[in-house]
Parts: C-alpha cells; sequence; structure tokens
C-alpha cells in the first residue's frame, strides 16, 4: 500500500527546473531518505508532498483511505523551523498540538510525554529562545509528531547538528519509525544509511533511482571488513593468519600498520570466524567494522553524472 504517489512531478521557479518529471511511491510504514546533493531538488519535494507548494506539472495522488486535509496526518519539520522564542517548550507543543487539532488535554499531555522523549522535561517550562540549536532541533521535531502522524516529512533533521544532536535525533528517529512512515531529506549517505530502509537518489531536480537499502549496498559491490588491531607481538603475524580462516577471500594488509581489509562472500559466518580468532590468541581489536565504502563510491559516482 502506498500513502503518496508521485508521477512526472515538475516545478520551475523562473528558468529554473528545481524538480523535473519525478516519478516516485511513499510506501506505508518505510523510513525513506531523500538523497541528494545541495541543489537537487530535495526540499522542493518535500513542500510539495507537504501542500506548501503546487507542482509546476505532474501529479502527487494520495491514498484515498487518507483524509484530504494533511494536517491530519502528516507531520513536517522545514530545514530551518521556526519558534516563538517567547513561548515555553511546552507552550509551543500545546500551539501545534491544538493547531492539528488535539483537545487542550490531549495536547498538554502528549506535549509532556513528547517532550520527555526528547530529552526536554527539565527544560519544558524554560523560553524557546533559550534552547540551543540542538534543543531546538528535538522540540522541532516533537512538534512534528505531536498529533501521531502517519506520514513525518524531515528536511534536513540534521545537517545542522553536532554529533551528539545528531545522534539524538537519529534515536528518535529510531523510536518513531517503528510508528510511522518517515520520509527525510539529507546529502549526507552515512545518515540515510544510520536510519533508513529505502532511498530516492535525487539529483539536478531527476529521480536518478528508489530502491531499497539492502538492495543497493549489495549491487554495489560487497563489503568487507575493516579491522585495525593494537600493536603488539603478534599482531602482524595473527592478520598474516587470517587467510586461512574459512570463508575468507583475500586479505589486503596494511604494511606494518596493524591494519587490514578482509573480502568475502559470506559476511556473517567470517565476522564471527574473525572475532573469534582474535580474542583466542589475545589480539586486542581497535577497529572491527563492516565498511560500505563501496556505497558510498557508488553515491560520489551517481550524483557526478
Ligand atoms: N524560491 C526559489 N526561487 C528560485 N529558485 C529556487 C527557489 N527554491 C529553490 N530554488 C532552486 O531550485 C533548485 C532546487 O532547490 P531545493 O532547495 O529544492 O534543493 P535541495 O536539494 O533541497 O538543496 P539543499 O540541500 O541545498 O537544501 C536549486 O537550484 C535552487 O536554487
Amino acid at each position: 500500500m502506498y500513502l503518496l504517489k508521485a508521477e512526472g512531478l515538475s516545478r520551475r521557479y523562473g528558468n529554473t527546473e528545481a524538480l523535473r518529471q519525478a516519478d516516485f511511491v511513499i510506501g506505508d510504514n518505510r523510513c525513506i531518505a531523500l538523497l541528494g546533493p545541495n541543489g537537487a531538488g530535495k526540499t522542493t519535494t518535500l513542500s510539495i508532498m507537504a501542500g506548501l507548494l503546487d507542482p509546476t506539472s505532474g501529479t502527487l495522488s494520495m491514498n484515498k483511505e487518507l483524509n484530504e486535509d494533511r494536517r491530519r496526518w502528516m507531520g513536517f519539520l522545514p530545514q530551518q523551523p521556526a519558534f516563538f522564542g517567547w513561548m515555553t517548550g511546552l507552550e509551543t507543543m500545546v500551539t501545534a498540538g491544538r493547531l492539528c487539532g488535539l483537545s487542550s488535554k490531549e495536547a498538554t499531555e502528549r506535549g509532556k510525554q513528547l517532550l520527555e522523549t526528547a530529552g526536554l522535561k527539565e527544560a519544558a517550562h524554560r523560553r524557546v529562545s533559550g534552547y540551543s540549536g540542538g534543543m531546538k532541533q528535538r522540540l522541532g521535531l516533537a512538534q512534528a509528531v505531536v498529533h501521531r502522524p502517519r506520514l513525518l516529512l524531515l528536511d534536513e533533521p540534521v545537517s545542522a547538528l553536532d554529533p551528539i544532536g545528531r545522534r539524538d535525533v537519529l534515536t528518535m528517529l529510531h523510536y518513531w519509525k517503528r510508528e510511522m512512515t518517515i520520509v527525510l531529506s539529507t546529502h549526507v549517505l552515512h545518515d540515510a544509511e544510520q536510519v533508513c530502509d529505502e532511498l530516492i537518489l535525487m539529483n539536478r531536480g531527476s529521480v536518478m533511482l528508489q530502491g531499497e537499502m539492502e538492495h543497493l549496498r549489495l549491487s554495489a559491490g560487497n563489503p568487507y571488513l575493516n579491522i585495525v588491531v593494537e600493536e603488539g607481538r603478534g599482531a602482524n603475524d595473527w592478520i598474516g593468519r587470517l587467510e586461512r580462516i574459512p570463508g575468507v577471500l583475500k586479505v589486503e594488509a596494511e604494511g606494518g600498520k596493524c591494519q587490514c581489509r578482509i573480502h568475502t562472500n559470506e559476511m556473517d559466518s567470517v565476522r564471527d570466524r574473525v572475532l573469534r580468532s582474535a580474542l583466542d590468541e589475545g589480539v586486542k581489536l581497535l577497529t572491527f567494522e563492516v565498511s560500505r565504502k563501496s556505497l558510498e563510491q557508488w553515491f560520489v559516482e551517481a550524483v557526478q553524472i
């Protein structure tokens, strides 16, 4: 089942074609990344989906089960959310809830609960003008879901945040994606990978592809295991013996640096065997990760076309 379906969606600003003949589908219960470099047309697409902007041509159809009034089932966090600085966090939440049709009691209860989820319980009665950038972003997110929307649209929700703010927002999205469909725009593949299971790739106003993250990962090339171990007796010898582990196809060692890449077609079992071997032989692992570099390379190549 889909919530929204775009067919030949286009939008011009004067001579600029911000969106060209875009086709995509927003399925139910998905977390979808709208990924693309600056100027790709992400904000334009989200604004059309939110009903804030009309397309120049093409159609965006909504599932017939959904109410015509998007405010009832859609939440939206713009790239630069604006708040009334003189309101407290809780007043902001209650106002948003009331605008979305909640009763005063419901809006207050839901507001308190969401401020707690957003780590803003202590700041609930402080004026928003005194909030940090990260706190404002978390407040914006909480506000966007006050009415339990079925679809949550987020325009670059993490790009202006420091690593801790980023982590907090991504954690909130992990929590909420069980309850609603999320579409978030980003120009950072890593952020999309952290939380999304589907990807719509945009470049220069066009949708280049839509697909499952896992499929793209596989088609972009096999991931490899990236390992760094603490220097010490036996570390390099251990790396030298890794090729004997069943399932390992090739080991690329970085000479003298206690670092290597393991290539395999059986990542799950090889990862377990390598970890067990390191523990058995007392090798101290500093880095042990499945590298997604191939997907990054694919993304960079795709948007350079
Ligand atoms: N109001 C506007 N008037 C004129 N041109 C615009 C307007 N809004 C966007 N554009 C242009 O349309 C194109 C797409 O912009 P859009 O903001 O949708 O892209 P984006 O992918 O969200 O970019 P960013 O990551 O930088 O926010 C860009 O070339 C932009 O300069």
